[in-house]
């Protein structure tokens, strides 16, 4: 996961529209026709989902939406039908529509936040409309999550949320869904957020699955949540803070990159609380300053700062002056750790690998500003995991930050914990392993690996490194949250060894999670 793809671009700004979007233009089929969905809702059970949308004149259709509305419905939907990333999606749909200022921000709000929470917002749905979400056409749900986040997730007065829901609903699905929608959305405006919560709490049939819809996460991320934090000392009883953590859009944090810039080249920002490297911009776009244009400073978890900051950090005997970045794309660690290297030794090597064409470029642009201060790095386009075979014993430190299922990021990309499943993680744990074990294979004796994920679940952090010990002579796990302590501007706390694991909650960070291996 690349916090420097995400961060940013992924930001919610949030604001109350009041009627600034809930008044005019609206479609007002519910108006004067009481509840007219419920019939029409309870004929469509058990309809093919298809059969919800009814034709109008396109006239009729377009009528009235609301320009920001429906740029919301279309990422949504773009992400629905081709996996896009919204944070892609939407800012040149922005850009083509014309839609600035308040009406962005709107747009902006909207598409992130109703699909960070679709999962609670579907229990309600379920709840208000009486029947499984399953049953309902894709498109009607979306404009039901949009209408459901307006109502619920911000400050937009019900009767303006439902018009206008229901205008949009008119203009993409057609009249008889667009009665539903009013049907639904008039019944979920009926009680404020904390009664839906208690609602959709009784339905659940465990623990697991009210926290699961209440807080947005799919079950089985609740359960791997659980399950991480019971590894740590102060244990899981803070599940749900961290449940809420991941609801929240992150603030921007910075890297000044060590040699290229200062933090005065940056107005706006707070110096970070535990990376003497981080910042955190107080508003406004990173790429206002000159600084983050050039690649002098760049945008950058506190996290992942922190990770490759101890990385570069473990005392090693003898020649420290041959780093390899297994797994570099797109680039952000590797650009902090050259710069750390070109202070240590400025005609020192470092390899930044990447498997991916496209990521490999973006590392490429990374690292440009470091150049100036390490001619010796070298950027590949290559599988990481043949590097121990053709190059063993090469490398006097390798960070190999390994492809994940990014659930210690989901603050980041709205739709990530939608996407992903519990199947990913059986090939993500292979290569992981098999990333790990060339890694080490690369390292000379005496060494140092630094096996990084943004993901705290077990399958991807513990287990693996403990999985590859078993079988690899002559490795030792070293205390990083000891090494940690000594980069850190302030002690961390609650943190309990070999394995360092931060948390959104706890730190404000991504979960990275980091252990250190001495060969
Ligand atoms: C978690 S990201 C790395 C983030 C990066 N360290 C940073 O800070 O910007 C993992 C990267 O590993 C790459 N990757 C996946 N399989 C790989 C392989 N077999 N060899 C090398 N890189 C691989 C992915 O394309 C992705 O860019």
């Amino acid at each position: 996961m690349s916090e420097g793809e995400n961060q940013g671009g992924g930001r919610d700004p949030g604001g109350d529209r009041g009627s600034g979007h809930g008044s005019g233009g609206g479609q007002r089929g519910g108006r004067g026709s009481g509840r007219p969905a419920q019939g029409r809702g309870s004929r469509d059970r058990g309809r093919r989902p298809d059969s919800q949308r009814t034709s109008s004149r396109p006239s009729e259709r377009n009528r009235g939406t609301d320009p920001a509305r429906r740029a919301a419905y279309d990422v949504l939907r773009s992400v629905a039908a081709t996996d896009a990333y919204a944070n892609l999606v939407l800012p040149p749909v922005l850009t083509e529509r014309q839609i600035r200022g308040r009406d962005a921000a709107f747009a902006t709000e909207l598409t992130y936040g109703t699909l960070r929470m679709q999962g609670r917002y579907d229990a309600i749905i379920a709840h208000a409309s009486r029947r499984d979400v399953t049953s309902l056409d894709a498109e009607v749900l979306d404009v039901l999550r949009l209408g459901a986040h307006q109502v619920l997730g911000m400050r937009v007065p019900g009767h303006a949320a439902v018009s206008e829901t229901v205008g949009l609903a008119r203009s993409t699905c057609g009249t008889g869904p667009s009665q539903l929608v009013n049907a639904v959305l008039r019944r979920i405006t009926e009680r404020p957020l904390a009664e839906w919560l208690d609602l959709i709490g009784a339905d659940a049939k465990d623990e697991t699955a009210r926290l699961a819809a209440v807080h947005s996460h799919p079950a089985w991320v609740v359960r791997a949540m659980r399950s991480a934090l019971a590894q740590t000392g102060p244990g899981d009883g803070d599940l749900e803070a961290l449940l809420e953590a991941d609801n929240a859009s992150p603030a921007v944090n910075l890297v000044v990159r060590p040699g290229l810039a200062d933090p005065e080249d940056v107005s706006d920002a707070d110096p970070g609380r535990w990376a003497p490297t981080a910042l955190v911009l107080r508003g406004g776009d990173p790429g206002a300053f000159e600084a983050v244009r050039s690649g002098r400073i760049g945008v950058q978890d506190e996290g992942s700062q922190l990770v490759a900051l101890a990385a570069a950090a473990v005392p090693i005997e003898g020649p420290d002056r041959t780093w390899l970045d297994l797994c570099a794309g797109p680039g952000g660690k590797a650009a902090l750790s050259a710069a750390l290297l070109a202070q240590r030794a400025p005609d020192g090597l470092f390899v930044a690998n990447e498997v991916a064409e496209h990521r490999a470029r973006l590392v490429e642009q990374s690292m440009s500003a470091v150049r100036g201060l390490l001619p010796g790095i070298e950027v590949r386009t290559g599988d990481g995991r043949e590097i121990g075979g053709t190059e063993p014993g090469r490398y006097d430190r390798v960070l190999v930050d390994v492809p994940c299922t990014g659930l210690g990021a989901l603050r980041r990309r709205p739709e990530s914990r939608w996407r992903r499943s519990p199947s990913d993680l059986s090939a993500l744990g292979q290569l992981q392993r098999e990333l790990l074990t060339s890694a080490l294979a690369a390292t000379r004796p005496g060494g140092v690996v630094a096996y990084v994920t943004c993901s705290p679940h077990l399958a991807e952090t513990r287990l693996v490194v403990e999985d590859v010990l078993k079988r690899t002579d002559g490795a030792t796990l070293l205390d990083a949250v000891e090494v940690l302590a000594g980069v850190s501007a302030e002690p961390l706390g609650d943190l309990d060894g070999p394995y360092v694991q931060l948390w959104p909650h706890r730190h404000g960070t991504d979960a990275m999670f980091l252990a250190l291996i001495r060969t």
